[in-house]
């Protein structure tokens, strides 16, 4: 039996609850499939090490967490840092400096959910949108000068290149086909001048050599608003790095609730350690008082045993999650009065209940 050592980063805020609770539930899938042992060693950088050490992580960080076999991170950013900083400091020099150039968020609505939106039953919303994960708004790229004058200019740049935007869509157009469905691209080029139509070239050229996928393309505001209106419709949604951001907070949204949505860092060629962390942030606004929902950070478990080599294993995790949420254990974000504790400890229970002892 494979043993995975796993860099395990809880961060800041909610982190802090929702990396534990999920752990048990990995260490339990592991031990009930009788598939993988994990074993964990924890790093503490987050905002209180940058207030002990004036760095969010150490300056060899990533050399530190080259040879693990992935990464489980909760969340990164608290006040009183300020949120570039500590997002600049952390996350994206693991997401950048790895090359995990694809950020992979199902969005699905899970058995035992209501969504915000009526009429949708689970099952219906069911779509995974894959993030540009390295460049594009994201690209460190700009600065400020004659700053807090009224004569201050300030300049942010967005880097696309052809090589950065072929992958990602080729990537996107490979799932979509793998499932023969449809390819949905988040492009803005009315307004934004030079890159979008500049995505838009390199969607249609690699379209081309995906004949069997269905291709659509939407500028993305009226994209946001299908969201809303016809969420039925997607089944991959590739997007930039800021239009991915944006869009998949509007996805967990529509799933029901931010601290459900689950998402993947992938280096596909496997080169450096993939990381795994929810979609949500650190919930400054309710961290530490055991009400931070888990099933996002559980579901990322589910992804990172998908990308470890065992689908089956995590088919059960979410199933375990669905089953629990159908008996109601939720927590308040999602209209209960479950605690991250009860929650975690529901998941657990479906999934012993899904491998029955020899
Ligand atoms: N990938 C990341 O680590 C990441 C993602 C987003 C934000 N952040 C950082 O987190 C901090 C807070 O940012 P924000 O408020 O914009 O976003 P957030 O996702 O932390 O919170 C947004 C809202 O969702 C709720 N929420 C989030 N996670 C939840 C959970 N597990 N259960 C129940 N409710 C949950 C919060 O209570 C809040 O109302 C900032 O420092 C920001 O930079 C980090
Ligand atoms: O990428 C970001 O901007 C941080 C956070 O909002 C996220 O979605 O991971
Ligand atoms: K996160
Ligand atoms: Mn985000």
């Amino acid at each position: 039996m494979k043993t995975f050592n796993i860099a395990v980063i809880p961060g800041d805020g909610v982190g802090q609850e929702t990396v534990p609770a999920a752990w048990r539930v990995l260490e339990l899938a592991g031990q009930l499939s009788n598939a993988f042992a994990v074993r964990s060693h924890v790093f503490d950088w987050s905002c209180a090490y940058f207030q002990r050490h004036g760095h969010m992580m150490p300056e060899n960080g990533l050399d530190l967490l080259k040879p693990f076999d992935a990464i489980f991170l909760g969340a990164v950013g608290f006040p009183p840092v300020p949120d570039h900083v500590s997002l600049w400091g952390l996350l994206l020099p693991i997401r950048r400096g790895f090359d995990q150039y694809i950020n992979l968020r199902p969005i699905k609505l899970l058995r035992g959910i209501t969504s915000p939106l009526c009429g949708y039953h689970p099952g219906d919303i069911d779509f995974v949108v894959i993030r540009e994960n390295t460049e594009g708004e994201y690209s460190n790229s700009g600065g400020r000068l004659r700053v807090g004058t009224p004569q201050e200019v300030v300049v942010q740049n967005s880097v696309f290149t052809r090589f950065g935007t072929e992958r990602v869509i080729r990537y996107a157009f490979n799932l979509a086909r793998a499932s023969r469905q449809s390819l949905t691209s988040a492009t803005k080029s009315n307004g934004i001048n030079f890159s979008m139509p500049f995505w838009d070239e390199v969607f249609q050229e690699v379209g081309e050599e995906y004949p069997d996928v269905k291709q659509v393309l939407y500028h993305i505001d009226a994209l946001a608003a299908y969201f809303v209106t016809r969420p039925q419709t997607f089944d991959v949604v590739v997007g930039s790095n800021l239009f991915g951001d944006i869009l998949t907070d509007l996805g967990a949204a529509i799933q029901g609730s931010i601290g459900i949505a689950a998402s993947a860092n992938i280096n596909p060629e496997g080169q450096y350690p993939s990381m795994f962390e929810p979609v949500h942030g650190s919930a400054p606004d309710i961290a530490g008082k055991g009400l931070a929902n888990p099933i996002g950070q559980i579901w990322t478990a589910k992804l990172m045993v998908d990308h470890l080599g065992f689908p089956d294993v995590g088919a059960n995790i979410l199933e375990a999650i669905e089953r629990a949420l159908e008996k109601g254990h939720k927590t308040p974000d999602l209209g209960g009065t479950d605690s991250t504790q009860s929650v975690t400890e529901a998941v657990m229970t479906e999934l012993r209940h899904l491998y029955p002892p020899l």
